[in-house]
């Protein structure tokens, strides 16, 4: 470890919830999902020294509330820690979190408090990134296959994956790594975009977005479907009609249906040739997910998922089922790199491409970093693996994704890229920040601050409380 770390202590920590009104031209929305509005829970550390740790959480609004709390909660098991002494066994630190034995009750590993982890997780890891001065990426191929691995927790994963057979695959990549990371550093890892096909964007500004985007150089596209099926085709027609027969199509339903449902729509879709099916069913759905796979492999639509899957616990059995043929890891849904880290390692194991999920505030910020440590260090191929891209709410990052011929450039500044300006987040900073006033004043959005009952008053199920923060329930 850099000498620099040696003495360097966690003094603090904030959380903010940080929300922007995307909802507002359907960015984001998809089947399930009309109205997000992109947000994240903006997570930094304080250590004694200068330097800072960022970490981000994505969320679509008000599930920042649930999340700033859990963080709260979790604070305290890294407040005042060595930052030597918990890299040096940050697998027990990842432990720790996920391990308070009353907050575990609302998880285990899953959900709000698994969120929290994320977001707490990745600024751990920005902070170590940033203290051995490497950007994310390069920290974790410069690592010793002994220490990578010793910062994940392997409890329900050994069955599939040792920790020693994931040594061993790291260690066997090591010859041609040089090499593929000049190539990364000289071509970057191509990306896909599903900026143009939110599902709320009318038939106009799709054509018009995939135009733009086909003038710029972009050759593999993903829509959303899943609303209504003659909905689906007239969609998928009109964009195979501008993309042509040879570019990619993927198609995401972000859960909306039954098995049976997913099955039968994705045979009316299938003639327009789309390269995958992303969550077709619920993320919970494993078995679900395999009788899709089955079911449509034969007609060369593929099945993704992964962006709402919870834990490698999860992960571990799609792919050991043989139930998806694309992973797609998401930089906060599981409890941050540590765990996405076993997640890379695991695919490669089943020999499954990961294509990571993108879609939110600040994911192309951090999966650039994963994804580009999975082809120096694990998987050493860029077939069939592509970076999901959107291209809203850049500005807000002090060191955005750079992208270059549609392609991902690996980020050279230190860090996990997730620090954002401070001006953005006086904006954003919900409910209080300049941009929301302004969006409250103007009747656009609702304050949540006001007119809200009174429940100490009226209420007839809280009168009784001795605690009157408990009305904070009641919004
Ligand atoms: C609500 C999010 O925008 C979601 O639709 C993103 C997603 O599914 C994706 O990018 O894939
Ligand atoms: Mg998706």
């Amino acid at each position: 470890m850099n000498t620099s770390s040696a003495n360097v202590r966690i003094r603090g920590l904030s959380a903010r919830d940080i929300r922007f009104p995307t909802s507002l031209e359907c960015d984001g929305s998809d089947a399930i999902h009309p109205d997000p509005d992109y947000s994240c829970v903006y997570v930094l550390i304080f250590t004694n020294v200068e330097v800072k740790g960022h970490g981000i959480t994505f969320t679509i609004g008000r599930g920042n509330e649930l999340v700033l709390e859990a963080v709260k909660s979790l604070s305290h098991i890294i407040v005042g820690r060595d930052l030597k002494e918990m890299f040096n066994d940050f697998a027990s630190v990842w432990r720790a979190l996920t391990s308070d034995s009353q907050l575990r009750w609302v998880g285990p590993e899953k959900g709000v408090v698994h969120l929290a982890v994320g977001a707490m997780v990745n600024a751990l890891w920005d902070l170590w990134a940033k203290v051995e001065r490497k950007p994310l990426w390069k920290l974790l191929v410069d690592m010793e296959p002994e220490k990578l691995v010793s910062t994940i927790d392997w409890r329900y994963i050994g069955d599939v994956l040792t920790k020693e057979e994931a040594v061993e695959m790291l260690r066997s990549m090591k010859p041609g790594k040089e090499k593929r990371e000049k190539e990364m550093m000289a071509h970057g890892y191509p990306a896909y975009t599903t900026a143009a096909g939110w599902l709320g964007y009318s038939q106009e500004k799709i054509e018009r977005l995939l135009k733009e985007f086909m003038a710029k150089g972009w050759r593999h596209f993903k829509i959303k479907v899943g609303q209504d099926l003659e909905d689906d085709k007239r969609r998928c027609k009109i964009v195979r009609e501008i993309i042509g027969p040879d570019m990619t199509l993927m198609v995401d339903a972000n859960q909306k249906w039954d098995v049976d449902q997913a099955i039968e729509w994705m045979k009316e879709l299938a003639p327009y040739k789309p390269k995958w099916i992303e969550e077709p069913t619920s993320p919970d759905d494993v078995l679900g997910h395999k009788a899709v796979a089955d079911a449509l492999r034969p007609l060369g639509i593929g099945v993704a998922t992964g962006e709402m899957a919870q834990n490698r616990v999860i992960f571990k059995q799609l792919l050991q089922s043989n139930a998806i043929d694309y992973c797609q890891i998401d930089a906060c849904r599981v409890g941050g790199v540590s765990e996405v880290l076993s997640i890379y390692l695991m695919a490669k194991k089943f020999n499954t491409p990961v294509c990571p999920h993108a879609g939110g505030v600040g994911l192309c910020e951090m999966v650039q970093h994963l994804q580009i440590w999975d082809y120096i260090s694990v998987s050493g191929t860029m077939e069939d693996r592509i970076i999901e891209y959107v291209d809203h709410l850049v500005e807000h990052f002090k060191y955005p994704r750079v992208i270059k011929n549609c392609c991902y450039m690996p980020p050279k500044i230190s860090g996990y890229s997730t620090a954002m300006w401070e001006e953005s987040l006086r904006q954003y900073e919900f409910p209080y920040g300049s941009a929301w006033k302004d969006l409250f004043e103007r009747g656009i959005y609702k304050d949540p601050r006001k007119g809200l009952p009174n429940y100490i008053e009226k209420g007839h199920e809280v009168e009784e409380s001795i605690n009157p923060t408990a009305v904070l329930a009641h919004y």
